[in-house]
């Protein structure tokens, strides 16, 4: 779908676009200023603080039905929004606070579903300035919203470094701003570029880690025996008087293929969309240069010939092998691969493994009242990222000693 053409702001137009020149530069941004190990080390605080807001409400609810995503969208949400734009929104609506925490998430939920939809002006291009699922008129309407935020992300920033010398940056809009005043750039990034990076950080970021979390419970929790093996890996290595920490990760291989596992069921069922640069052949197929190719990871990733029992979830699949998730491996791509694979897989990654690690370690997971785990609905609704059709409920009985939830 066109979105970013009526958004304004999107994976594919003004910083992206792997045929402009602002594609070099953005890569180059992300690697070399974004998301660096140091400054991604820098932030491991802020993932830790977020999760621990999440494990003190988990254990006051105890016992009591829970709207899994609900919660994990804040968690989510709360890293992002501190990481990029230097701070967290609440939903009270506060003096000077110009949008609440629920408006932005319902402004990037909407963004979203706007970039997956199928709108009939893509396949029959005539019929598109009849704009007859009102598509294109929410797509202006949701970039109004979002460019009138951004505006005043961008004034908040600038007037916090005016006048100070060798300002250093506290968070990534910052980074993107103090880069636009660097004149030697190989292209200069302008105000509207900053807005469209900013909004790409938040979007990219905030819908993935939530639905694939949602999704590892899910299957935990219909497949308890998995569920078991891994508490029992987690109070191995862990034991019952810690939390999780981000280095305790390699010496969880259990944990980390659980992740795998449900990154190859339920990732993005397509990768960005590419253009063949030139002419060549693919699996005896002609594809010529120009041609739009789109990359079905859904069908990959569940293809009989690379994968045993391709629908059954089981992460030892994965235990003893070298597959991973970083585009080396074809068979896997839940980041993508190449020019446009994630630039934010490595917070993505982190975020996942320490919220379910620490979710696993700290609680006891049920389905509520006498459902079985036979009765829990699977079916999934194809969007950009894969969503569940029928959100998860669970219940959480806290397993360690009631000191460690003082946080
Ligand atoms: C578990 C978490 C995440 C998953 C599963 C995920 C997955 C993906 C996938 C599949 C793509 C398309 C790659 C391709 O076509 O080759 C992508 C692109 C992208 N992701 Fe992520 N992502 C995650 C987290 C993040 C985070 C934390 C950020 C930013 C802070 C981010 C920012 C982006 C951006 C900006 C793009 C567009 C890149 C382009 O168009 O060239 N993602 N992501």
């Amino acid at each position: 779908m066109a979105a970013g053409k009526y958004t304004g702001y999107n994976f594919s137009n003004i910083t992206w676009s792997p045929y402009g020149p602002y594609f070099n530069q953005a890569r180059k941004i992300c690697t070399m200023e974004l998301f660096t190990a140091k400054r991604l080390k820098s932030y491991e605080y802020i993932r830790v603080e977020e999760l621990n807001v999440l494990l003190k409400h988990l254990y006051e609810s105890s016992g009591k039905p829970i709207a899994l995503k609900d919660h994990l969208a804040d968690v989510s949400l709360n890293v992002i929004s501190r990481v990029v734009l230097g701070k967290k929104y609440s939903n009270e609506r506060q003096n000077g606070i110009e949008i609440t925490r629920h408006e932005l998430k319902e402004m990037i939920d909407e963004l979203i579903l706007l970039n997956g939809v199928f709108d009939i002006g893509d396949s029959i291009p005539w019929l598109g300035f009849l704009d007859l699922q009102g598509n294109i008129k929410r797509m202006k309407a949701v970039a109004k919203k979002f460019d009138r935020f951004l505006e005043q992300v961008v004034d908040e920033h600038n007037a916090r470094r005016k006048g100070i010398d060798n300002y250093v940056a506290k968070d990534m809009v910052d980074v993107l701003l103090l880069l636009a005043d660097d004149p030697t750039l190989e292209v200069r990034l302008d105000r509207h570029s900053v807005k469209g990076f900013t909004l790409d950080l938040i979007a990219g970021a905030t819908e993935t880690s939530t639905l694939m979390l949602e999704w590892a419970f899910a299957e935990l929790v219909k497949n308890p025996e998995i569920l078991d093996k891994a508490t029992e890996e987690l109070d191995r290595v862990i034991g019952k008087e810690r939390w999780f920490e981000e280095k305790d990760i390699v010496n969880l291989p259990f944990i980390e293929a659980i992740i795998k596992e449900t990154m190859r069921l339920h990732g993005a069922p397509m990768l960005m969309p590419r253009m063949a640069r030139e002419d060549c052949k693919v699996a005896a197929y002609d594809i010529l240069k120009g041609t739009q190719v789109l990359v079905n990871t859904w069908t990959i990733e569940r293809d009989p010939a690379l994968w045993e029992n391709p629908n059954e979830f089981c992460p030892e699949r994965f235990l003893g092998k070298s597959i991973d998730v970083k585009g080396n491996d074809f068979e896997l791509l839940p980041f993508g691969a190449g020019r446009r694979m994630c630039p934010g897989y490595s917070n993505g990654l982190k975020v996942i493994q320490s919220s379910l690690a620490n979710l696993l370690h700290g609680f006891t997971w049920k389905l509520p009242g006498n459902m079985s785990n036979k009765e829990l609905n699977m079916e999934e609704v194809f969007k950009l990222a894969n969503q569940k059709k029928i959100p998860l409920e669970v219940v959480a009985q806290p397993r360690l000693a009631p000191h460690l939830y003082n946080m």
